[in-house]
This record gives structure tokens, sequence and C-alpha cells, in this order.
């Protein structure tokens, strides 16, 4: 697997990036920004830029013929050790430009791989990029012995025998499924643990790479998780309280930030991580209003949502770095847009109450404040209300038991039958101190994940 590792790593190397622009594609004022953004973040010295604009692919090398030795002369010039493409390349592609270039090329995907691999901390981020990584490579075994002959053999020599690539590639499918199935079961305590938690409300946070979530967590619990100016400073889930002003604690997640084009892969491999946002009661959707590419970040977060299967989520659109705003056009049709959105900045801390008086409400809408009275035997609706309401406090008389909660609309159907009445709580809603917690959140946990 050593082999296979060897092609990542583009920290502290010297890097040239290459963008194609296609017909169709919307047109960027600054087409490599992103990538360099990557490259950095990966560690990487960029020393030179080349922009295409194409109908299609040139299906050989991607680039035209001219195109191409302008790259070569560039590498040659600059003294670069890797190109990296803005493109997904096929494994031909990549061949064909590494023979013409003389130096290791990748693809965008294999960039973002590789600032996850150096970046994965936990067990889970570790075998979740391990995973993506080899799935990745499985079809470019290939192009991987081309580049380990010519390393050991020389140029011109005869690569291994189909029968080593073979032996190769059972031992990555094998690997593969070994590592599918420890992430499964990952996923599956993950998934368990997160739905013990659904007594109490869940707020997550996502959006584009960069956009400020971190520095919002911080900023509305009071805590230090690591925010950085760096694409992907952010790849495991952490968890916080966050007493929300005129509703209670609730518990805010931050995950792992969206780009366009993530591979499909790596939110594969990442489903764990996100559970958080999967089973949330609401999403913060954060986004950066001072980028010039907002729109398209914005757009490309929904498509993430919607891979995972949570798009229909209750979301709250945060448009955050208000304070870095020069662009007062831009804000403006952001906030036509988006009627709904927040302006906020986590830097200054403007709008963060109306943020928190936003999610108050939206919770409240959802939500209903009820007391529920049934007879004391009826083990099955005390244990429906402990899954999958927010408990505030349970009384008995008569042989009744009362229990007042917060519950999700949709839920309460199931309790509509004979024998438990549901009555909407009248009064104030208790705040944290008198409200009883089921053992496992008491005030110890901050940091559940
Ligand atoms: N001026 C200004 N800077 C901000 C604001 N919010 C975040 N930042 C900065 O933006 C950078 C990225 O912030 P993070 O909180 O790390 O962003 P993130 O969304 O968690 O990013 P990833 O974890 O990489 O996906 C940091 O340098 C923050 O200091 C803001 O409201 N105003
Ligand atoms: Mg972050």
């Amino acid at each position: 697997m050593k082999d296979l590792e060897r092609q990542q790593g583009v920290a502290s190397e010297q890097v040239v990036l290459v963008g194609v622009q296609l017909a169709g594609q919307p047109h960027e004022e600054e087409p490599l920004e992103e990538l360099t953004g990557l490259a950095e973040a990966a560690g990487a010295d960029v020393v030179g830029l080349l922009t295409q604009k194409r109908e299609k692919p040139d299906p050989h090398s991607y680039l035209g013929r001219g195109k191409l030795e302008q790259l070569t002369h560039m590498v040659s010039g600059t003294e670069a050790d890797i190109v990296i493409f803005d493109n997904d390349l096929s494994p031909a592609q990549t061949r064909n430009l590494e023979q013409a270039t003389g130096v290791k090329v990748l693809d965008r995907t294999e960039l973002i791989l590789d600032i996850f691999s150096t970046r994965a901390q936990t067990l889970e981020s570790r075998l979740a990029v391990e995973l993506a990584q080899l799935e990745y490579s499985l079809p470019r075994l290939k192009r991987m012995w081309t580049h380990l002959s010519r390393m050991k053999m020389g140029v011109g020599m005869r690569g291994p025998g189909e029968k080593q690539l073979e032996t190769d590639r059972r031992l990555v499918e094998k690997r593969i499924s070994d590592l599918r199935g420890d992430l499964d079961k990952i996923h599956q305590r993950r998934e368990r643990e997160v739905s013990a938690r659904n007594d109490r409300m869940t707020v997550s946070l996502v959006g584009y790479t960069n956009a400020g979530k971190s520095t919002l967590l911080n900023a509305l619990t009071d805590s230090t998780v690591m925010a950085k100016d760096q694409l992907f400073a952010t790849l495991d889930t952490r968890t916080r309280r966050w007493r929300l002003p005129g509703w209670g604690p609730v518990l805010l997640s931050d995950t792992v930030g969206f780009i366009k084009n993530l591979p499909h892969k790596l939110i594969a491999s990442f489903k764990a991580t996100l559970e958080e946002a999967r089973q949330a009661n609401l999403l913060l959707h954060v986004a950066d209003a001072s980028n010039p590419a907002v729109l398209d970040q914005i757009h490309a977060v929904y498509d993430v949502l919607l891979e995972l299967g949570i798009e229909q989520k209750n979301t709250i659109l945060v448009l955050n770095k208000a304070d870095l705003v020069e662009d007062a056009h831009q804000l403006h049709v952001l906030e036509e847009r988006y009627p709904g959105a927040v302006k906020i900045s986590a830097h200054t801390g403007e709008g963060l109450d109306r943020l928190a008086a936003a999610v108050s409400e939206t919770l409240s809408e959802n939500f209903l404040d009820v007391e529920v009275e049934f007879d004391v035997a009826d083990g099955g609706t005390l244990a429906y209300l402990s899954r999958n309401a927010e408990v505030f406090s349970r009384a008995y008389s008569n042989e009744r038991t009362t229990v007042h909660c917060r519950i999700p609309r949709a839920l309460l159907r199931p309790l509509e039958r004979e024998g438990v009445i549901v009555r909407e709580h009248e009064g104030e809603t208790p705040d944290a101190e008198i409200r009883s917690l089921p053992s496992q959140l008491d005030d110890s946990i901050d940091d559940v994940a």
C-alpha cells in the first residue's frame, strides 16, 4: 500500500496549476483562485498558473496540443515538481500528461484527498479518507505501476507483469471491503449515539469550506474549536452546548466543509461524520457573503445536501462575514434572493442576536410544547416520549403519568390513541436550570462528539 501513498503528498512541492473552462460552465473572474487555496492548504508552493477555454476536453491530454506545449515549457521553466488540474482527469489523460511534462500530474480530486489525508485525526476520518483514496486509485493502478517501473528500472524498460497488477488489484479490493465494513460499524454506532440524544434539540452548521462555521460555533458557544483561514480546517464533527435565548440549551455541531464538485466517494465515506447533520432538527447553512463566488458556493452546498438526502430539512441561510463585504450590490442580491437569510459577522458578533431569534422561532414553529397524560402502566408511551421528545418534567398522580415535553409536530400523531391525552402546555417553558435532563446529557458533557 506504500506505493499508493507515494502518489499523494504535495506538501512543500512546487506546483503548476491548470484550469480548463469548458463551454457551458459559468464564467469565473479568477478561475484558479480556489485551486490555489486548495494547493496552499495542502502545503504546496504555487509557481505557475495556466488556463484555457475549450469547447470540450481533448480526450488524449485534456488540453489542446499548443497548450500542452506551453505547459511543458512552464514546468521546465519553473522547475515544478507537480502539475495539478482543476478538472477531473481520466487515468489515460493523466498518464499522457505525465509523459509529456515529465512530472507527476494530479487532478483536483486527488488534491482534495491529499489535504484530507494530512488533516484526518480521528480513526473515523482516517478510515474514511483511506477508503476514498483507494476507491479513487483502483482504476488507476496501472498508471501507478508505470511510475514505479520508471523509477526502479528506468524509462522504456518493461513494467511489472499483468500478474503483479492483478495481485495488487485484489489486495486493494480486499482493503476497500474491510474499510467499508469498519466504517459501516462506526456509522451504525454513530447513528445510535446521535439518536440517543434526540431528547435534545440539535442544530448543525453546514456550508462551504472556509465560510466561518467553526468561528460561528466558537462565537455562539464560547468555545475554542480550531478556526483558520484555510480550506478544510475542520474534518471532524464537534458538538457544543448552545444556550439559545428564549429556548434553552440546544446542541450545536460543526461539520466538515463542502466544496463544489466534491468527490462523491468522499461524501459517501464521510457519511458517519455527517450523521449529526442528517439527524439535526435544523441546519444553519453558513455562507461567506464577502466571497465573489458566494452564489455558486451556496448552490454547491445545496448539491451536497441533496446527495446526502437532507435537502428537505429546515434550514436557515446565514450570510456571514458581513463585516468584510465590500460589494454592497452583492449583499443586496443575496438578501433579495434569500429573504429568510440572516446577515451576521461571526467575527464582530453583529447579527448573532437576530440569528438566535430566528433559530428559536424556527424551532418553535416546528415543535410543540405539550403535556401528555397517560396511564402509569403505559410504558410504550413513556418510551416513545423519551425517544422522540425533549422531556422537561414527569409527574405521577392517580395512576396517571403527566410528561411535560417538547416534541416535533410531526411526531405527535402516533400519540393520538386511546387513554393518551395531549394538551398544549400553558405558561412558561421551564428554563435550563429546572429542566430534568437524561443522565447522558449532564452538564459535564461539553464536547458530545
Ligand atoms: N472578517 C471575518 N472573518 C471571518 C468571519 N467568520 C470567519 N472568519 C474567518 O474566516 C476564516 C475561516 O473560518 P472558519 O471558521 O475556520 O471556517 P470554516 O467554515 O469552519 O472552514 P472549514 O473548517 O475549513 O470548512 C478564518 O480565518 C476566520 O477568522 C467573519 O464574520 N468576519
Ligand atoms: Mg471549520
